[in-house]
């Protein structure tokens, strides 16, 4: 069986002392997790360390960076290495966000390299994906997002592929209240799904995460999440309220 996760991506907002309140407010609120279920915290870099310590003693809860470099060390200043989050514990890396991509110029090739890094590093990527409206509106997003899976991840084996897991974001409902339907979201995860098991074979398809990402809440998330192939969200804007992230969380 795959593993079903809520990741909270907290992106570029809150003090220390406002994080710290948010993740012991989220721990307090005793998430009962099953077996296979994992809730994922993905704060700035300064608090990660902060945040590995604060839910250390809560198995099913693990910590994310944002982002990673795409080189392992050297003369790269600004940047964080993914030895670097290895190295305080950090369990996952969220890459190819499509904020890094449009504010941050990362391309499908570029990703392929933090992916690299990434995965030598032991940490798991959360690779986002995902079409802008324009786009959606041709009705040409299949080929949008096999060309980001084909150029990004498409040159790993099949074992390096067990460590990925997929978040779908389509880019016009990220932080604009527009969520994708259930529909939507099923019929571009099957699709995802579908073009792994193609390169990668059936058994890799069907134990690949696929996430939803894009204006999740507690109103849309159970519908979302009945999807047979959403394995969970990627949650921005509603992972900074403590209420609203767990009530995502207990919409597993
Ligand atoms: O990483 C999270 C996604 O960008 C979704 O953000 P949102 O829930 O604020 O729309």
């Amino acid at each position: 069986m795959r593993k079903k996760i809520v990741a909270g991506n907290w992106k570029m907002n809150l003090t220390l002392a406002q994080g710290e309140q948010l993740v012991n407010d989220i721990v307090a609120a005793g998430i009962q997790l099953s077996e296979g279920q994992e809730v994922v915290i993905a704060p700035p870099f300064p608090y990660l360390t902060k945040v590995k310590q604060l839910t250390k003693n809560y198995p099913g809860i693990f910590v994310a960076a944002q982002n990673c470099a795409s080189e392992k060390s050297g003369a790269y200043t600004g940047e964080v290495a993914a030895d670097m989050l290895q190295s305080i514990g950090v369990d996952y890396v969220i890459l190819g966000h499509s904020e890094r991509r449009e504010y941050f110029q990362e391309s499908n090739a570029q990703l392929a390299k933090k992916i690299d890094q990434a995965l030598a590093a032991g940490i798991k990527p959360i690779f986002c994906c995902g079409e802008p409206l324009e786009v959606r509106k041709a009705e040409t997003q299949n080929a949008f997002v096999a060309q980001q899976l084909q150029e990004s991840l498409f040159h790993l084996d099949a074992a390096a592929l067990k460590n990925i897991v997929i978040a779908y974001e389509p880019i016009w409902a990220i932080g604009t209240g527009l969520t994708a339907s259930a529909q939507q979201a099923q019929d571009m995860h099957a699709f995802i799904r579908a073009q792994i098991a193609e390169k990668y074979g059936r058994e890799a398809a069907l134990g690949l995460t696929i996430l939803y990402g894009g204006s999740a809440k507690p109103s849309n998330a159970p519908e979302l999440f009945a999807c047979p192939d959403v394995d969970g969200g990627l949650i921005g804007g509603a992972s900074l309220v403590a209420a609203d992230f767990t009530a995502i969380v207990k919409s597993f």
